[in-house]
C-alpha cells in the first residue's frame, strides 16, 4: 500500500524540525506565506547536512535539498546513488545517520509511493483507493474515487481484482492511491518505471496537473522524463547532491550552443568562412552537406549567423539550433564515479 507518512495533525501547523530562513511556511490551508528574510523563496522540503550509512556503506553524505513549493522536482542519479534512501527519509520511512529533514507542511500532507507496490489481491481498484482514503481520513466526495482512477488511466479496471493487474497497472493504481486526500508533497520513486511509453507519458502528464496543486518530487534515470516535466533538478553522484536548481540553468552552464546547418553543395568553404568569425568555437564538416557549428556566445552567434552564411555565399537548405543534451551534460557531471568510503 502507499504511505502516508504520518497521521495529521490538528495541532502543529507544520511539521517542522528547525524551520531555516529560507524554507517556506505554508499555513493550516496550505497557503503559501512568504518566509522572513528570502522573499522570493519558498522552499517546502529541505534537508541539512543529511548523512546516511548502512554500516560501512555510505549512501547519503551531507546533503542540502531546498526543493521549492509547487512544481515538479526530479531527482536523478545513478543505480545507487542514493535517491531511494534520500526519498525514504524524507518521508520518515528510515532514519538518517546524521543531520536533519525540515518539512513545512504537516506529515500527514505528504503522500509517499516508493517502488511499485503490492496490494492484497482479492481487493478490486476502487477498494484499494477507499482503504486508502479510510487510512488517510481523507473523504473522498461523490465520484472523487472514480475519477482519482480516471486520471491513472485505470477507469475500465476499477472493478477488477488488483491481484489480476500488470506492474505498470499496480504502479498507476499506487499514485491514484498516494493523490487520494490531495496531500502537499508527493514523493514518488521511480513512478514511471514499469510503464509503456503510452503509459509513461500520461503519468508524466499526471505528474504535471498534481503539481499545479502541489509539489511533486520523484526519482528517475530516464533524463527524457525529466527534461519533459521537471522545473528543478537534483543530481545525485554517490550520495552527495552535485547540482541542484533549474533545468535551464543546469543546460545553459554546461551546455555550448550549437547549430546544424545543411548547404547545397561542398560544405568545407562555408566551414572555412564560419571559423574565422569571432564567436564561431568549432565548424566541423559532416556527411550530406551538413556543418555542425559550436558558438563561445549564443546572442552573438545568432546576431552573426546570417551574415556569415551570406558571405560565405552558402546556398541554405536548414539552420537548426541543437538541442541541449541533459544526457551528455548528466554523463559528463556523474563522471568519474567517486567510491565513498
Ligand atoms: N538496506 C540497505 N542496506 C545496505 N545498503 C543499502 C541499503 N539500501 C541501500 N543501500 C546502499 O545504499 C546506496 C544507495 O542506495 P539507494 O537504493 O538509495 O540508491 P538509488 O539511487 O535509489 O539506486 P537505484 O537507482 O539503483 O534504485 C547503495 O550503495 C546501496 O547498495
Amino acid at each position: 500500500m502507499p504511505h502516508r507518512s504520518g497521521a495529521p495533525s490538528s495541532r502543529a501547523p507544520y511539521a517542522q524540525v528547525g524551520l531555516g530562513p529560507g524554507l517556506c511556511r505554508l499555513d493550516s490551508t496550505g497557503r503559501r506565506a512568504l518566509p522572513a528574510g528570502r522573499p522570493g523563496t519558498f522552499v517546502i522540503v529541505a534537508t541539512r547536512g543529511l548523512c546516511k550509512r548502512y554500516g560501512r556503506q555510505t549512501a547519503l553524505e551531507e546533503v542540502d535539498l531546498a526543493i521549492p513549493a509547487g512544481g515538479v522536482y526530479g531527482l536523478v542519479g545513478r543505480n545507487g546513488a542514493g535517491k531511494t534512501t534520500l526519498l525514504a527519509i524524507l518521508a520518515g520511512l528510515r532514519h538518517p545517520t546524521s543531520g536533519a529533514v525540515e518539512l513545512a507542511v504537516p506529515r500527514g500532507q505528504v503522500g509517499v509511493c516508493l517502488d511499485v507496490p503490492e496490494f492484497e489481491p482479492w481487493l478490486t481498484a476502487r477498494e484499494v483507493i477507499d482503504l486508502a482514503a479510510a487510512m488517510t481520513s481523507a473523504a473522498l466526495p461523490g465520484s472523487a474515487g472514480a475519477d482519482l482512477l480516471g486520471d491513472a488511466g485505470l477507469a475500465d479496471a476499477a472493478d477488477r481484482r488488483v491481484g489480476g493487474f500488470s506492474r505498470g497497472m499496480r504502479q498507476r493504481l499506487a499514485l491514484a492511491a498516494t493523490v487520494v486526500g490531495s496531500p502537499k508533497v508527493l514523493l514518488l520513486d521511480e513512478p514511471c518505471s514499469a510503464l509503456d511509453p503510452a503509459g509513461r507519458a500520461d503519468v508524466l502528464d499526471l505528474m504535471v496537473r498534481l503539481a499545479e496543486n502541489a509539489t511533486v518530487v520523484f526519482s528517475t534515470h530516464v533524463l527524457a522524463d525529466v527534461e519533459r516535466v521537471c522545473d528543478t533538478v537534483g543530481i545525485l553522484h554517490a550520495g552527495s547532491l552535485i547540482y541542484q536548481g533549474g533545468l535551464e540553468r543546469l543546460l545553459s552552464e554546461h551546455h555550448h550552443p550549437a547549430w546544424r546547418i545543411r548547404v547545397r553543395g561542398a560544405p568545407e568553404p562555408v566551414a572555412e568562412r564560419l571559423r574565422a568569425e569571432p564567436w564561431t568555437a568549432s565548424a566541423e564538416c559532416l556527411p550530406e552537406g551538413h556543418i555542425r557549428l559550436e558558438a563561445v556566445s549564443s546572442s552573438a552567434a545568432e546576431a552573426g549567423l546570417a551574415d556569415a552564411l551570406a558571405r560565405a555565399g552558402a546556398r541554405l537548405v536548414a539552420v537548426e539550433p541543437e538541442a541541449p543534451d541533459l544526457e551528455e551534460v548528466f554523463l559528463d557531471l556523474t563522471a568519474p564515479v567517486r567510491i565513498p568510503t
